[in-house]
């Protein structure tokens, strides 16, 4: 399996390049050359399967360069380090299934995929003897979850940007409290996208980005998408049997990575009726999808912070399918976005994006009023990313078709805001209670790329 961009200005690599190179050379973002497909008699053969060995087998679909082997042994030791036995189990509630992803070292969704990316580079790198500098940025979740899969592995340096005071105290503690000599968190004075921003502007300086060897840890990196389609094909595998086929998925979305790995799902032969897109009030994305409005607006500060992003990374992958893989139309939109801060779509193009989502905006009220009323009726504790989820869930998908709402993160990241729903304070896993009184160390900067060049020249080890 080879890897093309967005952008069409790369020869196509293999796997392992794809995973080392993160954002394009060209600019763009790295997708396969063709999926997969599974047939109904293979889902039916996969039911059996643990976590792990479905894993390897939706990876190994798209990897030919790393032997069967030594990729099970990724798999598997990736997902030691979770405390459920069935990695991303799936339990029912109030007629929804809600798709727990966040039995991780961090809590939080991306451990699925940053526990296997940490291995994976450990992977390549020692087979390549080189070094990497890894540099990601986060509105909360993403940094932890890299952190901790890199920290202590060989060769390695990680730089976080995350947006100063704007997410919660544990998601912050979560990255400051570990001082590695090589892990370094940066706060800037400015919005998950202005970090994003920089992220993508020292991954386009090619100059640099040779001479630094640096790595992705965002969704731009493919090996995040492509562990996160696992799961889909898990619940799905979960909630079915042979006579009831489809199901729907509500994702709570920022970045537009996790959806995009339910799209891919579905592009592989995994009968998905509809994925619901749930944006909280940072809606670009759901006024896209109900209106073809695609325009900018300010990033504003939610209860769910995790999302509060305006431009969507993965959004570019998903155009380029919209436009039958036209690289020169991608770059055009994003000519268009830069010069007219819009992308605009025809009726033919929104026909087909009402085909595959739907997608619903909940404000932080309707968030609240969720989390409170969802666990007076079942004594469950939605976090308020995956409140947004099951609230767009309830709202506007039909109840004859199973409905599987992924619980992204747990609700104790989130303490103010599910205290304040509940009016009961949430039971604090034992990972989180330890994180407090722990020193810490983070440096400030303004959203400039030059302060966070000189910062990370300066320190490298
Ligand atoms: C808890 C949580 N839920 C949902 C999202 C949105 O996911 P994505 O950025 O892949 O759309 C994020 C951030 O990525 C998150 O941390
Ligand atoms: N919500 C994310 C934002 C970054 O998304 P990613 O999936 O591209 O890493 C976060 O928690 O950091």
């Amino acid at each position: 399996m080879h890897y093309i961009s967005t952008r069409g200005g790369i020869q196509p690599i293999a796997f392992k390049d794809a995973v080392m190179m993160g954002l394009a050379t060209d600019g763009g973002l790295l997708l396969p050359e063709a999926y997969p497909q599974v047939s109904r008699q293979q889902l039916e053969e996969w039911r059996s399967l643990s976590y792990q060995e479905l894993a390897f087998h939706i990876i190994s679909g798209f990897v030919d360069d790393i032997p069967p082997a030594d990729l099970k042994d990724l798999i598997n030791r990736s997902y030691a380090t979770f405390s459920h036995p069935e990695i991303t189990p799936v339990v029912k509630h109030d007629g929804v299934y809600i798709l727990e992803l966040f039995h991780g070292v961090t809590l939080a969704f991306k451990d699925v995929a940053l526990q296997f990316l940490g291995n994976l580079f450990e992977y390549i790198l020692a087979e390549r003897n080189e070094q990497l500098n890894i540099i990601g940025a986060t509105s909360g979740d993403t940094g932890s979850a890299a952190i901790h899969g890199v920290r202590g592995k060989k060769g390695i340096n990680i730089f976080i940007l995350h947006p100063h005071g704007k997410t919660s105290p544990v998601q912050a503690l979560q990255m400051t409290t570990v001082t590695d000599a090589n892990v370094h968190n940066i706060a800037v004075s400015g919005t998950f996208d202005d970090c994003q921003d920089i992220v993508k502007a020292l991954f386009n300086d090619l100059e640099f980005k040779k001479k630094y060897s640096l790595g992705a840890v965002n969704s731009i990196n493919w090996a995040r998408v492509l562990a996160q389609v696992v799961y889909y094909f898990y619940a799905w595998l979960r909630v079915t049997d042979e006579d009831e086929r489809k199901v729907s998925f509500s994702v709570p979305t920022g970045n537009f990575g996790d959806i995009f790995a339910g799209y891919v799902a579905k592009k592989m032969g995994l009968p998905i009726d509809k994925l619901l897109l749930a944006t909280n009030e940072n809606n670009i994305l759901t006024r896209f999808v109900n209106d073809g409005d695609y325009s900018l607006s300010d990033v504003v500060s939610t209860a769910s912070p995790s999302m509060d992003i305006q431009l969507a990374s993965n959004f570019e992958r998903y155009l380029f399918y919209l436009y039958n893989q036209d690289s020169a139309r991608v770059r055009g939109a994003f000519t268009q976005l830069k010069e007219q801060g819009r992308i605009t779509f025809s009726s033919e193009e929104m026909a087909r994006v009402q085909a595959d989502f739907a997608s619903a905006s909940v404000d932080q009220a309707q968030t609240l009023e969720t989390i409170g009323s969802f666990n007076r009726e079942t004594g469950y504790i939605l976090d308020p990313h995956t409140a947004v989820g099951v609230r767009a869930a309830l709202d506007l998908l039909p109840a004859d078709i199973a409905r599987v709402c992924l619980a992204t993160a747990h609700p104790a990241k989130f303490g103010e805001a599910v205290e304040k729903a509940t009016s009961a304070a949430t039971p604090i896993p034992p990972g989180i209670a330890a994180l407090h009184g722990k020193p810490t160390r983070c440096d400030l900067m303004d959203a400039d790329l030059e302060q966070v060049k000189d910062f990370f020249i300066k320190h490298i080890v």
